[in-house]
């Protein structure tokens, strides 16, 4: 059977967040579970006040939003009790028909990468996810283990390239010895594997919407991750400019703006139907 003719659930990674995001709107909901949150939802910053506050995410917005990305951070604060809670809320987002990130930036050397794509990106992991993002800096190779896994199972991942801190130019911007800069090279080598693509390949970056315009090449056939949106400061109306002519593969992510109106769901439901009518507009859907 050619990959055309697949059902939707064994299509990749790229194939059906392009499909989630036109039937749902483009917007990626971050699930990031800060002590200051779980306070201002009058919860207490514990393993129940964790699950309370994620469930109560997942219930508001699982069937409306296309793409959620939980913040492994805030989980691990609670070990295994926090863990079990992001397992559940990915096992429910999934079969709500939305997709997950697992924000868990992981990268390690090759034979450790392969332990993480084991972790994620297996089909039949406790935490499988259908995107995982990584970090580069032990070497674009060092991925190979996580590229392979996801062509597999149909997963994606997110590579770090231009980060939205103010930091990131400090390497991201610096020059490799082939010539390229760092996140340059990234870039290239998120084309190469896209090569394939017809519309959207499965492996994208990440570059923050606060970042200012770039020189860089963000044409990669990949979908382009783009925290920084809201509570960092940027907003659907910047995208435009830093994107230029990629801003349809752009997948807006915000975390804190909208979480912040909950904890009631109508208000959830509504912060997130404004700005995803904000990114529609400004990115083509
Ligand atoms: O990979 C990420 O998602 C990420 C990359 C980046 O460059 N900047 C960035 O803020 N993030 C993540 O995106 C989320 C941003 O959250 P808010 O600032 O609350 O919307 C956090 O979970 C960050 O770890």
């Amino acid at each position: 059977m050619r990959e055309r003719d697949l059902p939707m659930s064994n299509q990749p990674f790229g194939v059906r967040l392009r499909a989630a995001m036109t039937e749902r709107g483009p917007l990626c909901v971050g699930i990031d579970p800060h002590a200051h949150l779980l306070e201002a939802w009058g919860l207490p910053d514990d393993p129940e006040g964790l699950a309370s506050f994620t469930y109560g995410v997942v219930d508001a917005l699982a069937d409306r939003v296309a793409v959620f990305k939980p913040q492994s951070a805030f989980f691990e604060r609670f070990g295994s009790a926090g863990i079990a809670v992001l397992e559940q809320a990915t096992i429910r987002l999934r079969e709500a028909g939305a997709l997950v990130i697992i924000d868990a930036k992981r990268g390690d050397i090759g034979s450790t990468m392969s332990g993480y794509a084991s972790a994620y990106l297996a089909e039949k992991a406790p935490l499988a996810c259908d995107a995982l993002t990584v970090s580069p800096y032990l070497g674009f190779g060092s991925l190979q283990p996580a590229i392979d896994a996801a062509r597999e199972s149909g997963a994606g991942l997110f590579v770090l390239a231009l980060t939205s801190n103010p930091e990131g130019p400090q390497f991201q911007s610096a020059r490799t010895a082939a010539g390229p800069t760092v996140a340059g090279a990234v870039l290239d080598g998120l084309r190469e594997l896209n090569a394939d693509a017809d519309d959207l390949g499965s492996f994208g970056a990440v570059v923050g919407a606060t970042i200012a315009r770039t020189d860089e090449n963000l044409d990669i056939r990949g979908p382009l991750l783009a925290p920084g949106l809201g509570a960092q400061g940027a907003t659907p109306e910047s995208l435009a400019a830093v994107f230029g002519s990629a801003v349809h593969n752009v997948v807006p992510s915000s975390s804190r703006e909208i979480l912040a109106a909950g904890p009631t769901p109508t208000a959830l439901r509504d912060a997130a139907a404004r700005t995803n009518d904000a990114f529609r507009t400004v990115l083509g859907y």
